[in-house]
């Protein structure tokens, strides 16, 4: 797809849309009038609204798929500035929340320009992260800290001190927003179902997950600054943000809390703790009343994805290695499945791929 003129895209699209026989001769030829004029064309809201859908749906490493067609897409391609552009966002953050019963949402900025100026874009990798130092927080924020401590931002160094939003525009002005606990977004503290000793480990994280940094493509046109959320998994925040050594590295400590054997590496403690720490994380979020979904759910509601996928005749794409949960992904039916991991379009890509 990459090579194709964008008009040839856009026609791959409107056929993927389902626009076919007169709707399709009469938009292809305004299409064709446009790119002709402009060198681009603007999607219609239906356009834009099917095609964000439709990149989800083709999301090859996206477990949670089954709702693609419920997605949110807010169209915020008039936003001119990037002040704007940072309220948007947080006006995002206030939507899809809804008291924790969280909303798949998607908030789409002006697209990258005939010439490939970007008008904006988000310098974070989620709207919502921790910040990291050597001493203390995140350590996959590391970098974004830094950038943010030359644009002025100063924080007393911690565990869970929030990033400020980050905005980009063409020309390389950068401009930042601190984001509010409690206000712009929420958190839940962890505590375990049966030891009550876990909560000293002091463990709390945000809801909401928006990520920032991937790119819509849709059919031709690229939109750079496109936050997109849904809810967690329980194991991204139980078995990979806590439980990775490069991340927050809690293991140990989850289970000195539960004295277990950390002498004995065949005791297995480090799966015990994994596993505590997962129903700890599923524990509170469910308790507290915010969206979050277990693996095996999770992976049982991607094998309803997958029968209604073959019903409607298509092909279920995915990447294996990022299907599969982190905890026991021999448990899940993915495990036991293959899947071609074929490009598509629409689709969500990293900034420096050429695809699309
Ligand atoms: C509704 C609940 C959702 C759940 C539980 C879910 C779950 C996940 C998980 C667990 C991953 C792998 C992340 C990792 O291993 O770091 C993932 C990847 C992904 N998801 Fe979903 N997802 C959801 C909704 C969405 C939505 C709404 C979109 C976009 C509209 C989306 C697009 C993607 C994409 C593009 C990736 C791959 C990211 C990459 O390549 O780095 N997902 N999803
Ligand atoms: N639950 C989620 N999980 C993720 C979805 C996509 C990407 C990521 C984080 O990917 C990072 C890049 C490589 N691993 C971490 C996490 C969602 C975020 C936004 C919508 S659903």
């Amino acid at each position: 797809m990459g090579t194709l003129p964008l008009v040839e895209k856009a026609g791959h699209f409107l056929k993927t849309a389902g626009v076919t026989d007169k709707r399709y001769m009469v938009r292809m030829a305004e299409i064709q009038q446009e790119i002709q004029e402009t060198g681009t064309y603007t999607h219609t809201k239906a356009e834009l609204e099917e095609g964000a859908r439709l990149a989800w749906r083709n999301a090859g490493r996206c477990i949670g798929r089954l709702f693609w067609d419920t997605l949110t897409v807010v169209d915020r391609r008039h936003a001119a500035t990037a002040e704007e552009v940072l309220e948007e966002a947080v006006e995002h953050l206030h939507e899809a929340d809804q008291q924790g019963k969280i909303q798949p949402r998607i908030t789409i900025f002006p697209p990258e320009q005939p010439d490939g100026t970007v008008p904006f874009r988000f310098l974070n990798h989620q709207l919502i992260r921790y910040a990291g130092w050597e001493t203390a927080g995140d350590p996959a924020s590391r970098k974004l800290t830094k950038e943010a401590e030359m644009l002025g931002w100063k924080k007393e160094p911690g565990p869970f001190v929030p990033l400020p939003l980050i905005v980009e525009e063409a020309g390389g002005r950068r401009i930042f927003r601190e984001l509010n606990p409690g206000l712009d977004f929420h958190e839940v503290s962890l505590r375990h179902p049966e030891e009550p000793a876990f909560q000293e480990l002091g463990l709390k994280w945000y809801r909401l997950p928006v990520i920032s940094d991937m790119i819509l493509e849709i059919g031709g046109i690229r939109y750079p600054a496109a936050p997109f959320n849904g809810w967690y998994m329980g194991t991204e925040i139980g078995a990979r943000n806590f439980a990775d050594s490069f991340r927050y590295d809690k293991l140990k400590a989850c289970a000195d809390v539960f004295s277990l054997n950390t002498k004995s590496t065949p005791s297995l403690w480090k799966d015990r703790a994994l596993v505590e720490l997962n129903r700890a994380v599923l524990y509170s979020f469910l308790e507290d009343g915010v969206s979050i979904v277990d693996h095996h759910t999770a992976a049982a509601q991607f094998d309803l994805f997958e029968k209604q996928e073959r019903k409607a005749g298509r092909q279920v794409t995915g990447d294996w290695s990022w299907l599969i949960p982190p905890v026991s992904p021999a448990a899940v039916s993915i495990f036991h499945k293959q899947y071609e991991d074929l490009p598509a379009s629409p689709a969500f890509l990293y900034p420096d791929s050429v695809q699309g």
